[in-house]
């Protein structure tokens, strides 16, 4: 019985006040069941050290906060990915800092009304996303015990978490989602489309990542890279002495053997070439250069380009026969400008891999990164994130904290503060002196 009602809960309050475990019951209605508990231990007991199949934690700060930061601070009894709320109130700033450095970044100011608190619990559902605003910032769980498991088949916890990484909140970003997961289901050939830095190599990542390859290698080619004269030998391998002084090469498509082969920049690949890829992947199978025997071709291709294959083929500069055998599926990225509402989760990732996660992003400064066309895409907001935060420190700048005014969006700009810092004539706020214009 206990089992029965510990799976089919999706959300569990800790709290023990009345109103938080109420306006989470109303607001659930509907979405799932929620269980309460009064406190740590409680919870503990409750879930026998397995919350897996939880979607969110909502965690009541207000009270016993210390007590409760044991479930934040260590996350191993969590058996897989569990998305925190943490309730606080207005005035508890500094224990908001002590959350976001322990890698809580969704947080409700005291018991918001329900439609408010409904969308947060809709929110968890979709896979924990951030909202715009910087009042939500999502962070989940996760288990690196439970990932250094060697597994086939993605739980389920695995798979929200590497489509979470992708963004997703907005309609173009969800949609991406789902492709992602269609692909990866599907075992066939994809092309990924889309504009400089919009994150193809990242989703092929994921494609590969959420499909029953996962264990087995992905190897990245970047066609632009590979000269003309050594593509047999790169691509099939190359046998000892095949010609003098000739080593031992295993080629990309046996180094992917069982895996995936992601061949960026699939448009540049030379009109030369392309018949040789297309007879690999119509034989299965390829010769290494001095060998005589075939070897099976056992890896699934991921493709990618900038370029508009489609016109190409009608203009005769790609073959439509390889443009139909590595195109079963096409993906196209959004541009970053058409999912402008993925940029808090995006930007907290990217601040996350920068080893900056304890940074959190003010509303202000949320709001001006909303407020770009990013041509350069996701690939343009982690310069600028990166250029921010690894600024150096301006006398009274609060580094935990990323105020519109820190963003350094030109990276002219950045380097005349930097060599003028380093050379002394700069003593001031970073800001005002970039606001006055000193520089320009
Ligand atoms: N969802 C994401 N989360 C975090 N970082 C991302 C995401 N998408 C892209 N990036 C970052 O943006 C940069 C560009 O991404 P990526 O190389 O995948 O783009 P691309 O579309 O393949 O670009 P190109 O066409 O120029 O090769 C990378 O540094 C990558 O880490």
């Amino acid at each position: 019985m206990v089992l029965f009602y510990k799976y089919s809960e999706m959300f569990i309050t800790v709290t023990s006040r009345a109103d938080l475990a109420r306006a989470v019951t109303q607001a659930a209605r509907g979405l799932g069941r929620v269980w309460h508990a009064s406190g740590v231990q409680e919870l503990q007991d409750h879930s026998r050290g397995n919350l897996s199949c939880w979607k969110g934690l909502i965690i009541d700060f207000r009270d016993y906060p210390r007590e409760r930061f044991r479930l934040v601070d260590q996350p191993s009894w969590l058996s897989g990915a569990v998305l925190v709320v943490a309730v606080v109130e207005e005035s508890q700033g500094e224990l908001l800092f002590d959350l976001a450095r322990r890698g809580v970044r969704t947080w409700l100011p005291g018991v918001p009304d329900g439609a408010f608190l409904r969308e947060t619990l809709e929110g968890l559902l979709r896979e924990g996303q951030e909202r715009p605003g910087g009042a939500f910032l999502a962070r989940k769980f996760a288990n690196d015990n439970a990932r250094k498991q060697p597994r086939h088949e993605p739980s389920c916890h695995e798979e929200d978490g590497v489509l979470h990484a992708l963004g997703g909140v907005s309609a173009a970003g969800r949609a991406l989602q789902d492709a992602v997961r269609g692909a990866s289901a599907s075992g066939l050939p994809v092309v990924l489309t889309g504009e400089s830095g919009a994150g193809k190599q990242v989703v092929a990542q994921a494609i590969h990542a959420l499909s029953p390859r996962r264990d087995k290698p992905f190897v990245d080619v970047n066609i632009c890279g590979v000269p003309e004269g050594l593509f047999e030998s790169e691509f099939f391998g190359t046998v000892p002495g095949a010609y003098t002084g000739a080593v031992r090469r295993k080629g990309y498509f046996h180094s992917a053997r069982g895996g995936t082969l992601f061949l960026d920049e699939i448009g540049d690949l030379p009109g030369t070439l392309q018949p040789k890829l297309l007879k690999a992947i119509e034989q299965g199978s390829v010769y290494s250069v001095g060998s005589d025997e075939s070897r099976r071709v056992e890896t699934r291709l991921i493709c990618a380009t900038n370029r508009n294959i489609e016109n190409m083929v009608r203009t005769g500069r790609f073959r439509e026969d390889l443009w139909y055998r590595i195109a079963s599926i096409i993906i196209e990225i959004p541009p970053l400008r058409d999912r402008l509402e993925d940029i808090p989760l995006l930007a907290s990732k990217i601040l996350q891999a920068l080893g900056k996660a304890e940074v959190i992003l003010a509303p202000d400064a949320l709001a001006a990164l909303q407020h770009r066309r990013w041509p350069g895409n996701v690939r343009e907001l982690k310069s600028v994130l990166e250029r921010s935060v690894l600024i150096p420190d301006a006398p009274g700048r609060v580094r935990e904290i990323l105020r519109s005014r820190d963003l350094v969006f030109s990276p002219k700009i950045t380097s005349r503060v930097w060599t003028e810092a380093a050379e002394g004539d700069y003593t001031g706020d970073l800001y005002e002196y970039e606001r006055r214009g000193d520089h320009l």
